[in-house]
């Protein structure tokens, strides 16, 4: 999987208004995130060590307390930071708005003079470093939120022998280790288990979200616990898959919008998987950084376009019935949870780049330079798939991508498509390896990726330039509360 079909895939801009998720947290006052802070840097113990996870879990919890709740779409905050990190609030927002001003005229020659003199001035983190999205909610971070500038999507193995204890034992460490990697303030000093990768940066919007496969529940005794979602994808005669960078007992989706605490973030959780799990495939992807454009806007994937205008959008009312599993939904610890279906798209850039951007554009059935549907209008006007131009031809071809992909022409089905994109290199070839990491999350496969895909695969015009090369299909549960691991309602339950 890439990126997605779009990089800012439709989801809302950074910042943008909230969904669903009602701010259920208890915000605590700085020196009570301090303190919390300070005794999270046993947060080691919560990657590193076993069972022991129950001291690790009762700091955690204080420290889900300070932070605000729920996972609000584009919900990345500016954390205030404490003592701890040694930044006052009131510096970190003055420092972080003088930067942002001088970074546009001048801030980088600046900067250099300093660091050529000799001088490190303490500075804040900037507005992309501190931003928080809390791990702890109703629902896991890393859905509804813009994708970050960078991610890694890995699956994991049991280990021969690893049971259904020794999984609780690991969703439990690596949910105590993500809840300390995304707390808004830092520690003291580093924990004795941290490479210290990413000590020096804020969460810089870190999430990790974390998903079980099929075969997870086979090799755990939890057959019974299965969900009918999770029934196999069927075989797509277009598909070329490798079945070894497809699938996995579990898989992991890691985004923050700065490299190192991402790269970071994959290293601690892999450790942490010690010898009850191992890496079965890694993938990595990028989408936009924040602030890299004059203002925010939808993304763009590697073929050019502006991708994910038409998700669906949480102020649609359809929105968390189309994304999530419901309250009372079956299985019933799936309730708040989504189905990830992830696809490693490669792209045929050559062949791409050999179209005329006119074809290129009707193909896609938008225009590139802004996105805007060959029906009319701007970016965000509903497409008119009705429309004829006046030499009688359809102003949206019939096998315009998103005449095939819509919902109109899928009774109805839809999804929440967050991608992210990779590029792992060019080939003796000359070729680009390079695509999307498509990663689209629905509440039902059969009602979301199943029917748009069975249809795309024969009739969608850009299917001549993409090649399906990796696929998996995860369940992934609501998030955890205070003192709990994802998945528990599965593993205890
Ligand atoms: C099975 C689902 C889909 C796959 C696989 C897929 C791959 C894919 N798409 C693009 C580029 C674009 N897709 C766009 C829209 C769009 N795509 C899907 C579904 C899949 N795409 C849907 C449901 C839609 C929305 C259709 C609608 O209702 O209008 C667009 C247009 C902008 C947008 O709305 O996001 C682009 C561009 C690529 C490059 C790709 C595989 C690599
Ligand atoms: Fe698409």
């Amino acid at each position: 999987m890439s990126t997605s079909e779009k990089a800012g895939s439709g989801a809302p801009a950074q910042g943008g208004a909230g969904t669903g998720g009602s701010a259920q947290g208890n915000r605590k006052a700085p020196a009570a995130r301090s303190a919390a802070g300070r005794k999270g840097s046993a947060r080691g113990k919560a990657a590193t060590d076993g069972p022991a996870m129950g001291q690790a879990t009762a700091e955690g919890s204080a420290i889900g307390e300070a932070v605000a709740h729920d996972s609000a779409i584009g919900d990345r905050k500016a954390a205030p930071s404490g003592p701890a990190g040694g930044v006052s609030r009131r510096r970190l927002f003055g420092v972080a708005g003088a930067a942002g001003a001088v970074g546009l005229v001048g801030g980088g020659a600046a900067g250099a003079a300093a660091t050529a003199a000799g001088h490190h001035d303490p500075v804040a983190l900037t507005t992309v470093g501190s931003a928080h999205i809390p791990f702890e909610g109703a629902r896991q971070a890393g859905i509804v939120q813009p994708a970050q500038a960078r991610g890694h999507l890995v699956a994991f193995d049991l280990a021969p022998g690893a049971d259904r204890r020794a999984a609780a034992a690991l969703l439990r460490r690596w949910s105590d280790a993500v809840r300390s990697m995304t707390r808004a303030d830092r520690p003291a000093a580093p924990a004795a288990y941290d490479d210290q990768v990413a000590y020096d940066a804020g969460p810089a919007s870190l999430t990790v979200t974390f998903g079980f496969g099929r075969s997870f529940f086979g090799r755990t005794g939890l057959g019974s616990a299965l969900p009918e979602a999770l029934a196999p994808l069927p075989d797509f005669p277009g598909d070329h898959l490798d079945r070894t960078r497809s699938d996995g007992d579990l898989w992991v989706q890691i985004g923050a919008d700065d490299a190192l605490v991402a790269f970071h973030a994959l290293r601690v959780l892999q450790k942490a998987a010690r010898d009850t799990a191992a890496v079965r495939w890694q993938m990595n992807g990028f989408s936009r950084t924040p602030g890299a454009t004059a203002h925010p806007m939808t993304g763009r994937n590697l073929m050019g376009q502006i991708d994910g205008t038409n998700n669906p959008k949480p102020t649609d009312p359809d929105f968390e019935s189309r994304v999530f599993v419901p309250a009372h939904g079956s299985p019933a610890w799936m309730a708040g949870g989504s189905y990830a279906v992830v696809r490693r798209i490669r792209m045929l850039l050559d062949d791409w780049d050999h179209l005329p951007v006119a074809r290129q554009e009707q193909v896609i059935g938008r225009r590139k330079s802004d996105g805007a549907p060959l029906s009319g209008g701007t970016e965000t006007t509903p497409v008119d798939l009705a429309k004829f131009r006046p030499d009688g031809s359809l102003a949206i071809a019939g096998d315009a991508h998103i005449r095939v992909a819509a919902p109109a022409s899928n009774s109805g089905a839809a999804m929440l498509r967050r991608s992210f994109s990779y590029h792992d290199g060019i080939g003796a070839d000359g070729v680009p390896d390079a695509g999307l990491l498509f990663v689209a999350w629905q509440a039902d496969p059969m009602r979301g990726f199943v029917p748009v895909q069975r249809k795309l695969d024969g009739a969608d015009g850009l299917s001549r330039f993409l090649r399906h090369e990796a696929s998996g299909l995860f369940a992934v549960p609501g998030g955890a509360g205070p003192g709990e691991y994802v998945g528990q309602r599965l593993l205890e339950g």
